[in-house]
Formats: structure tokens, C-alpha cells, sequence
């Protein structure tokens, strides 16, 4: 190993060549397949944002209504599927649920261990599918209701909100949705994209590598923290009580959630539009007070530790006024993301080596066996 240094958490480590994903952590830029993340969130689509991730360029109209229609096609789970769910537990969560049920689906997967790139990528439009049909049907089976059949006029983003609270969204609450599945659709080689990648390096299948994405992503200091933000707040409860709420928890040497990045080292270019975001959704629910708290947060934390926000801070206070439970941050997360994991899988057996990194051995060394009795 010799002139090998040790990065602790690999951080700076380039392990991969991607044509996916670019982040300039000092610019605060994310570019997906060429494109600046601002002009796809105000002008494009979610499943434009997929066949973008997947085919390296956006879709031509054709292509795109192919897509849609494909989804639609998929997005109501088999029935064995939908049956196990219902014997859940009511007290499991969401993201458990959403782990459990998509290691499931390969169950009932005749193309599971299907190896070609087009087997893989229908494999992938119908995760792109049933996720938000998952999560949806969960919120609804776990408080004893039936689920709420997906429609095939509507968008992922306006199916899930439909799904969820059994009326169709207005055309606001829609935008804001399919902006914010834009925003959190890829991100390079963070830790549940590359967690998917390591586990498809073994030549293991699709499934088996957004299953290992989905337990990576729900850790607090990654997809997780967009849940925490929000307790944060509640606890936080008023605006006047944002200072010395953050002042204390830094003294007590807590991280707060929602801020600080691996990559970036200015805003996090996602914040920027998860912010307004935030703003217009707290006018409609005709209650500013999320957001408005989130901002004394920001400005607090910006002047004690000079951190940003991250793509979980806004999201938090933009998801929970628009009526969604807190518990389905973290799982609305993957049902955008699953299109970067799918990329970025198929991206890797295109060029696969098996990644085994080593580990630098600090233990002892030398040592003589003892035998059991004279221990
Ligand atoms: C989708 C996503 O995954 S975005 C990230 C979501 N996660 C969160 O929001 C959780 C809160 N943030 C964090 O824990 C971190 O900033 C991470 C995990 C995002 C990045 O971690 P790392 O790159 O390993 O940075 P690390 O944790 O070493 O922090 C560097 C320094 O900044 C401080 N710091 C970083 N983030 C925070 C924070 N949120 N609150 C307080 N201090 C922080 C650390 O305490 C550390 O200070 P020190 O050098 O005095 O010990
Ligand atoms: O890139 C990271 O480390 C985390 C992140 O922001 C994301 O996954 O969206």
C-alpha cells in the first residue's frame, strides 16, 4: 500500500469517471448531462429529468410521451406486492417500507436478473413508476384506508399528490412538487449513489442495488436530515426562539440538520430554488411561520459557523406546508432520486470493475492464540 494516504471518508477520492452529474462545490453549481440545474428546474419535467439522467440527452416529444406512457403502465404495483404491504406492521416506517417493498418487487420481477442495458432500463422506468405508488400506498394502509388507485392523466408529481391526499393537485402544488423531484433527481457519487454503484460493481442486479441505495439514503446525515430539519423546527416552534435555540445546540457541539455539504462550500444551488419554494408554499397554506423560522435558522447558523443550507433545509418547510406527513420526506427523496441511482447503475456496468478499496490496519499484530481455559 505504501504511498497510499488514508482520506477518512473518502473525501476527495475519485473513484469513478461519470458523464452523469458535475458539482462545482466553490461555484455552487450541479450541472445534470450538460445542463445547469436552474434551467432545468424552471423550464423542465421530472420525466424529461429521467430520460435525460438515462439517455444523455433530452427526449425529443415522441420519445417523451413514449416514456410517460411506459410509466403509467407501471405504476400500480402487482397485486402480491400491494397484498404483502397491507401486512406490514402499521408501525413501520416509510423509508422501511419503501426498502422492504422494492427488494419485494424483484420477487415478481420476470426480468430480475435480466442483464441487458434495455432489460435494465425497463426495469428502471418501472421503479421510476411504483415508488411514489409505494410511498403513497403506505401513508394510506398504515392509517387502515384502502390505497388510492394511480391515475394515468396525471404526472409522477401530481399522481403521488393525488395518491397521497385523494384530491387532484392544483397546478401549483404540482409545479412545486415535479421542481422539487428535479432538484433531487442526481448528485454525483453521493453516499446512496454510490452505495448503488458498489453493490452493481459485483455484477449484482438492479434491484439489488437501489435496495442498497434506499438503507444508505435514510441516514440522518444524508437523505435522512430532511426529516430532522423539520423536528427541528417544530421544536423550535416560534421565530423569536430560532437564535438561542441554534446557539445553544452549537454549544452543545450538535450539528444542526439541513446545513453544511461534503461538496459545496457556497449555497448549494438546489437551496436557492427549495428556498422560494418554501416562501410560495407557506403563502398558499396561508401560514409563513416554517418558513420564516427556517430563515432565522439560516441567518443564525450563516453568522456562528458560516454554513449554508443544503438541499434538505428547504425542503423540510416547503414538503410539510404542503401537507405532507414528516415521515415521507426522506422516502419522497428516493422517489426522485431512484432516476439518478438507475443512471448511474447502468452507467456502471457499462464500464464495470469491481470496487474494492483496502482499509489501512491499525490493529495489533503478532499475537499469540491463548488458548479458551486459560484466558
Ligand atoms: C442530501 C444530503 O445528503 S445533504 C447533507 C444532509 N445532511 C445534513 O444536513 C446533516 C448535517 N450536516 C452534516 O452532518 C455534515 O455537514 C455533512 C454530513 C453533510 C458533511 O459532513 P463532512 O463533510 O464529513 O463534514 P464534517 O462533519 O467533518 O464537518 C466539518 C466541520 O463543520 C462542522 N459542521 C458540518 N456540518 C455542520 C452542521 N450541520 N452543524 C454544525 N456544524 C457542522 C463540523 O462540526 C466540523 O467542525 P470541526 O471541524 O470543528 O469539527
Ligand atoms: O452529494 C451529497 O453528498 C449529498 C447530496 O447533496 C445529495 O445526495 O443530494
Amino acid at each position: 500500500m505504501g504511498e497510499q494516504t488514508f482520506r477518512e471518508g473518502l473525501e476527495d477520492v475519485v473513484v469513478a469517471e461519470s458523464q452523469i452529474c458535475f458539482i462545482d462545490g466553490k461555484k455552487g453549481r450541479l450541472i445534470y448531462r450538460g445542463y445547469d440545474i436552474h434551467d432545468l428546474a424552471t423550464h423542465s419535467t421530472f420525466e424529461e429529468v429521467v430520460f435525460l439522467l438515462w439517455h444523455g440527452r433530452l427526449p425529443k416529444k415522441s420519445e417523451l410521451d413514449d416514456l410517460k406512457a411506459q410509466l403509467h403502465r407501471h405504476q400500480s404495483l402487482p397485486e402480491p406486492v400491494a397484498k404483502a404491504m397491507s401486512s406490514f406492521p402499521q408501525s413501520a416506517s416509510p423509508m422501511e417500507v419503501l426498502r422492504t417493498t422494492v427488494s419485494l418487487l424483484s420477487t415478481y420481477d420476470a426480468e430480475a436478473g435480466e442483464t441487458s442495458r434495455d432489460a435494465n432500463l425497463r426495469k428502471a422506468a418501472r421503479l421510476v413508476a411504483q415508488l411514489p405508488t409505494i410511498v403513497a400506498a403506505w401513508e394510506q394502509l398504515r392509517h387502515g384506508r384502502d390505497p388510492i388507485a394511480p391515475r394515468d392523466d396525471l404526472s409522477i408529481a401530481g399522481n403521488f399528490l393525488y395518491m397521497l391526499f385523494g384530491e387532484e393537485p392544483s397546478p401549483a402544488h404540482q409545479r412545486v412538487f415535479d421542481t422539487a423531484l428535479i432538484l433531487h433527481a442526481d448528485h454525483e457519487l453521493n453516499a446512496s449513489t454510490f452505495s448503488a454503484r458498489v453493490t452493481a460493481a459485483t455484477l449484482s442486479d438492479l434491484y439489488s442495488a437501489i435496495t442498497s441505495a434506499i438503507g444508505t439514503l435514510k441516514g440522518p446525515l444524508h437523505g435522512g436530515a430532511n426529516e430532522q430539519v423539520m423536528k427541528m423546527l417544530l421544536d423550535i416552534g416560534e421565530v423569536d426562539r430560532a437564535e438561542s435555540w441554534v446557539k445553544q445546540a452549537l454549544a452543545e457541539k450538535k450539528k444542526i440538520m439541513g446545513f453544511g455539504h461534503r461538496v459545496y462550500r457556497t449555497e448549494d444551488p438546489r437551496a436557492t430554488h427549495l428556498r422560494k419554494m418554501s416562501e410560495q408554499m407557506g403563502k398558499e397554506a396561508g401560514d409563513l411561520k416554517w418558513y420564516e423560522i427556517s430563515q432565522a435558522v439560516e441567518r443564525v447558523v450563516r453568522e456562528e459557523k458560516g454554513l449554508y443550507p443544503n438541499v434538505d433545509f428547504y425542503s423540510a418547510s416547503t414538503y410539510y406546508s404542503m401537507g405532507i406527513p414528516v415521515d415521507l420526506f426522506t422516502p419522497i427523496f428516493a422517489v426522485s432520486r431512484i432516476a439518478g441511482w438507475t443512471a448511474h447503475v447502468l452507467e456502471q456496468y457499462e464500464h464495470n470493475r469491481l470496487i474494492r478499496p483496502r482499509a489501512e490496519y491499525v490493529g495489533p499484530q503478532d499475537l499469540t492464540y491463548v488458548p479458551l481455559d486459560q484466558r
